[in-house]
């Protein structure tokens, strides 16, 4: 498989370790300031970017036939539009805020434990991110994807940052040198507390999920997750 990056940083950086430990080959690595690429040339674009580039660079890829798989967070006011686009040139598009194995069974487990709780009315829930010091959003991605979860299947209406109402999720969201990213949802009670906790070790899960999407998306037309990938839930 032919793979353009889109953003070579340190996801773009594993992403080729394992995608070449898989026998495909990098045709394109594109990174800031590179405007003028030949984008048509790649069989598959994984956009591991920044929120202000994420959605000129996949809708170029959908306007040139090359599915794209988008890890970038941080972008999603755009999403829609995305979308629009990717339909509009029949192309595939998959974006997750988070590729891992284990965090796709945690947004399950997330979203069976707020099931549970929905008619709990003594637990307060709170969640928590943790991120190295050069993540440039907040809350992580992955945080609101599992905030998401939780007011699918609940009466909370929404999330904050930090201070929330009754009736919102408070999320705090803290940034720590060489954390690789670690989630935590919590139930309070006064006289108990339920915690699940995603804690990733590297940034590999991530990698090799975001491969996995790419190998799985090739031949295919439409808008999917990583639920379609990884055949769960
Ligand atoms: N969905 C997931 O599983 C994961 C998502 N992420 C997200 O992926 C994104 C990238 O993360 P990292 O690699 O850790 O960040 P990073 O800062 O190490 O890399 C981002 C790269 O994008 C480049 N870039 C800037 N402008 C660009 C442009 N116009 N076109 C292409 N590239 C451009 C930067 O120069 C940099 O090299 C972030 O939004 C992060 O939140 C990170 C890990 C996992
Ligand atoms: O920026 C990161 O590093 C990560 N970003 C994603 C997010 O915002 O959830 C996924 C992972 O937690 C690492």
């Amino acid at each position: 498989m032919k793979i353009a990056l889109l953003g070579y940083g340190k996801m773009g950086k594993m992403i080729e370790q394992i995608a070449l430990s898989r026998g495909h080959e990098i045709v394109l690595k594109v990174d800031a300031n590179d405007n003028d690429y030949e984008i048509a040339k790649a069989d598959v674009a994984i956009d591991f970017s920044v929120p202000a580039s994420a959605y000129n660079n996949i809708t170029n890829c959908f306007e040139n036939n090359v599915p794209v798989i988008s890890g970038t967070t941080g972008w999603l006011d755009k999403y829609e539009d995305a979308v629009e686009i990717c339909n509009k040139n029949n192309g595939a598009f998959i974006y997750a805020s988070n590729f891992s194995l284990g965090v796709n069974v945690f947004f399950q487990l997330n979203e069976y434990l707020a099931r549970l709780m929905k008619n709990l009315a003594q637990y307060q829930v709170s969640m928590e991110e943790i991120h190295h010091t050069q993540k440039l959003d907040a809350p992580s991605g992955t945080a609101i994807t599992l905030a998401e979860g939780i007011i699918n299947n609940t009466s909370r209406s929404a999330w904050k940052l930090d201070a929330a109402d009754e009736n919102e999720i408070p999320i705090t969201a803290k940034r720590i040198e060489n954390v690789p990213g670690t989630h935590t949802v919590t139930y309070k009670s006064d006289v108990d507390t339920i915690d699940i906790i995603h804690t990733a070790h590297n940034r590999e899960g991530f990698a090799l999920g975001a491969v996995i999407a790419a190998e799985w998306i090739i031949g295919k037309q439409g808008i999917f997750n990583m639920k379609d990938v990884l055949n769960i839930g």
